[in-house]
């Protein structure tokens, strides 16, 4: 399934509405659910509200936040006290303010050389996944969460990148695309989800999103497809009044 094929797609009137949508999507997922609930996390800026109001005590207190492990999609290959660090924002955000246990808060690391921290999170996300080939059946996380960039990269898979191509590795170092290293999971393993999420806000946003949904191979983004449904959560300013929502 490409994004080309989104099986569902929410519009949102603007950042803050659309972020108290996806918080009480999540919650209504982890809800439902049993066992324990993955979540890959994305970085950058889009998130942060959406992790702020995970925080919110009410909301907070609705979650069962000892079945959450969180992950990240990506990660900047910097010390995890740097301003660039997505685990950094998301713990200021949310994992400081929630009784979520720290041994289900896995980070990338960022000690080593990036592609030891490639290696080594590629084996904690496979000792999470108790397997070491990904089953298109069997999802390795609940919930991926996932941005765009304005270049229609996602993750840290940039436009042209020989990472794209990447099906055996899960974890790969991407260097050189960006001022720092960046660590970013593979298509393959981007896609091992019960539901890939997108969250994309901001009219700067209007054509890469088009052409995602599209399915144009030269936009990262547009090359990710879901083991289970994809999901795009959108605010009206990156629909532009040219997307309709199916639910
Ligand atoms: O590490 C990162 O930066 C992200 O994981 C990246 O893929 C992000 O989702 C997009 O760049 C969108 O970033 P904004 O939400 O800040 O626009």
């Amino acid at each position: 399934m490409s994004a080309a094929s989104a099986a569902v797609t929410s519009v949102l009137p603007d950042r803050e509405t659309l972020a108290t949508h996806v918080a009480e999507w999540l919650v209504d997922e982890i809800a439902r659910s049993t066992g324990p609930f993955s979540i890959a996390l994305s970085g950058g800026s889009t998130p942060r509200p959406l992790f702020e109001r995970l925080a919110e005590p009410a909301r907070a207190a609705r979650i069962d936040w000892s079945r959450v492990h969180l992950f990240w999609g990506d990660e900047r290959f910097v010390p995890h006290d740097h301003p660039d660090s997505n685990y950094l924002m998301a713990r200021r955000a949310m994992i400081d303010h929630v009784p979520i246990p720290p041994g289900n808060v896995h980070p990338v690391p960022t000690h080593g050389s990036p592609e030891e921290a490639a290696r080594d999170y590629a084996r904690t996300l496979r000792d999470f996944y108790q397997g070491e080939r990904i089953n298109p059946t069997a999802p390795l996380f609940n919930v991926n969460l996932l941005g765009m960039g304005g270049d229609g990269h996602t993750a840290s898979l940039f436009p042209g990148s020989l990472a794209l191509s990447e099906r055996d590795d899960w974890v790969v170092a991407v260097i050189g695309e960006k001022p720092e290293p960046r660590i970013t999971l593979t298509l393959p393993v981007l896609a091992s989800a019960a539901s890939v999420v997108f969250m994309v806000e901001g009219a700067s946003k209007q054509e890469p999103l088009a052409r995602a949904r599209a399915g144009d191979p030269s936009v990262p983004a547009g090359l990710v497809w879901s083991d289970g449904q994809l999901i795009w959560f959108l605010d009206e300013a990156v629909a532009g009044g040219k997307i309709d929502p199916t639910d």
